[in-house]
């Protein structure tokens, strides 16, 4: 890939690069309530960091199929001071805000976050601006309707084919209010109106996303599809989640969006070694 400037990093090459999740909500699928007060999250963070996270992705709303949307007051009280946090600490890894609302997105930057990590892909009228505005990179992901009503607009007849062309659409969208091509991360945008065997599918169909010409952001991590296809609960997830993450690394994924860095640190290590053996396969 081209490189992407994410903060003071420069992400060059086909990673696979990981971003740790720090959710400081209440009531996130998986880890909700853990890292609600930002001294945890803070802490979390640091954690993420040491086990290998590239980046980390702090968001302050669930955006779980059927979630209700929190309020920006709401949102601000709970994501603007955990930046503060890390950047206090001396943490300078890149640092996204999973965010939907354009005036979080402005608050956390100017806090320190470097990245817009936006599942609407630049739904609020006011987001485009503000990424280009601020010169930030951002993460359009697909996904149809909102959390609240997805679940119902999970109907594709070949899901691989829309989301590429909704996607496409999405950066062109994103070109036409002013944010330069090279600042864009497409992501299929697993969950998000996407029943079990959609998921699967996408999985199946990374190559062809790679036809959109930017790089990738795919979040596996913990997903119902893992649940529904093992049986496993949500807590159980973890060898599934590493199944994913190895498959996301040899389709060439540049980034993946992990709760468990640690142990997807050397999964992808490994899927990205056997992904080079096999580009030098020949040489001996
Ligand atoms: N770009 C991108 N962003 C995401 C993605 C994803 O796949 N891609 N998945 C999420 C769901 O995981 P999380 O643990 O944050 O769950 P929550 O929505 O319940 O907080 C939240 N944010
Ligand atoms: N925000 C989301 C959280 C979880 C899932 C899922 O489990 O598929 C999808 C979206």
């Amino acid at each position: 890939m081209n490189p992407l400037r994410i903060g003071a990093r420069v992400f060059d090459g086909p990673g696979p690069f990981l971003m740790g999740v720090v959710n400081a909500t209440p009531d996130s699928f998986s880890d909700g309530g853990r890292f609600l007060d930002p001294e945890a999250a803070r802490a979390h963070a640091l954690r993420l960091v040491a086990e290998g996270a590239d980046l980390l992705d702090l968001g302050g709303e669930s955006t779980r199929p059927g979630a209700a949307e929190v309020s920006v007051a709401e949102e601000l009280r709970r994501v603007v001071p955990v930046v503060e946090a890390i950047r206090a600490a001396g943490c300078t890894a890149p640092i996204s805000v999973d965010t939907r609302k354009a005036a979080v997105a402005r608050a956390a930057l100017a806090a320190g976050a470097d990245l817009v990590n936006d599942v609407s892909a630049l739904a609020d009228p006011a987001m485009a601006e503000v990424v280009a505005a601020t010169g930030a990179p951002v993460v359009l992901m697909h996904m149809r309707g909102t959390p609240a009503d997805m679940a119902s607009r999970a109907v594709y007849a070949d899901v691989g084919a829309e989301v590429e062309r909704e996607l496409a659409e999405a950066l062109a969208r994103a070109v036409r209010l002013g944010i330069p091509e090279a600042r864009v991360v497409l992501d299929p945008g697993l969950g998000f109106a996407k029943r079990p065997e959609h998921d699967l599918r996408l999985l199946a169909e990374l190559p062809r996303l790679r036809r959109l010409g930017r790089p990738l952001l795919v979040g596996p991590s913990r997903k119902s599809f893992i649940g529904r296809t093992t049986g496993a609960a949500v807590a159980d997830r973890l060898p599934g989640t590493l199944a994913a993450v190895t498959a996301c690394v040899l389709a060439g994924v540049e980034l993946v969006r992990v709760h468990d860095v640690a142990a997807a640190r050397q999964a992808a290590q490994v899927a990205a070694a056997i992904r080079s053996a096999s580009s030098s396969a020949g040489e001996g």
